[in-house]
């Protein structure tokens, strides 16, 4: 072979691919190329203004838990949680990146599409982002907005009921102990009773204070949350009802 065949298919050879994998945006985001990089950018500042927002799933169905237990709602599941509860029931919700980022319009007018009009933000983490636009929008269109956090990133949003469950995995915000309507403390360990009583030290008067037995230890601590609750009558219990209908 000529020499310069020789270069022209080493060349073609070395440069094709790494051409291919640049515009497809497959190579790091730091060497991407400079029209994916910006609508990435753009995408990040959209999340980061909370009018895009990464949903894990969205569905109507009945509250199982906490004050409005029975109530038919619609959930809007944010993506992504850096709190990493060892029992948690959606950890497929922890990685955001796993996500579609939706823009909050479309959120909303999703919701429109049934009778309802209780939302429940809830997650992964929904507190990781900015909740201002998101209820701004719900409450526009008649929606009551209710929460289920765990406090552990600043309080933003404007919600009718927020119920506040801590973990020890991860402390919560300052920010969420004005807020909260409700403490609702999942029991997993004899330890998690002491845990409830220091927070429902820290939160307003007329915070309604729950109990909820861990899922998988029901068995075995609801007795204990029974009798826990009768002779700590400040204490209701929450069960996760929706389990128990096998529903969503
Ligand atoms: C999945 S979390 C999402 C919202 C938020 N990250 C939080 O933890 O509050 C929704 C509710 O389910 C509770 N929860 C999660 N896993 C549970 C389990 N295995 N048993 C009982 N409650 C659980 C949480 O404490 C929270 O009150
Ligand atoms: N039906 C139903 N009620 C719920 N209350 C809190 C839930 C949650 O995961 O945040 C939840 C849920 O996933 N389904
Ligand atoms: S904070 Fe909520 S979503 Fe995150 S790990 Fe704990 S229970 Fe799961
Ligand atoms: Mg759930």
């Amino acid at each position: 072979m000529e020499n310069s065949n020789v270069f022209l298919t080493v060349f073609q050879f070395v440069t094709f691919p790494i051409l291919k994998y640049y515009l497809c945006g497959i190579i790091h985001p730091a060497v991407q190329s400079p029209a994916l990089s910006k609508i990435q950018m753009n995408i990040d500042e959209a999340v980061a203004h909370g009018v895009q927002l990464p949903l894990m799933e969205a569905f109507y169905t009945i509250q199982g838990e906490g004050k409005f237990t029975g109530h038919p709602a619609y959930f809007i599941r944010l993506g992504g949680c850096d709190v990493g509860c060892v029992w948690c029931d959606v950890k497929e919700s922890w990685d955001s990146g796993k996500w579609p980022v939706l823009s909050i319009e479309r959120i909303v007018e999703d919701a429109l599409a049934y009778p309802g009009r209780l939302v429940v933000i809830t997650g992964g983490e929904p507190l990781m982002y900015d909740l201002g636009p998101l209820t701004a929008l719900l409450k526009e269109k008649g929606f009551t907005t209710n929460i289920e956090t765990s406090g552990a990133h600043p309080y933003s949003g404007d919600f009718d009921w927020v119920c506040f469950s801590p973990k020890k995995f991860k402390k919560p915000h300052p920010s969420i102990y004005a807020e909260a309507d409700e403490l609702k403390v999942v029991i997993f360990h004899q330890s998690d009773f002491s845990f409830a009583e220091e927070h429902a030290e820290l939160v307003k008067s007329t915070c309604e204070l729950r109990l909820q037995p861990e899922w998988s230890k029901a068995e075995k601590f609801t007795p204990v949350i029974i009798d826990y609750a009768k002779n700590h009558p400040k204490w209701k219990i929450s069960l996760q009802t929706h389990k128990f209908m096998d529903i969503p």
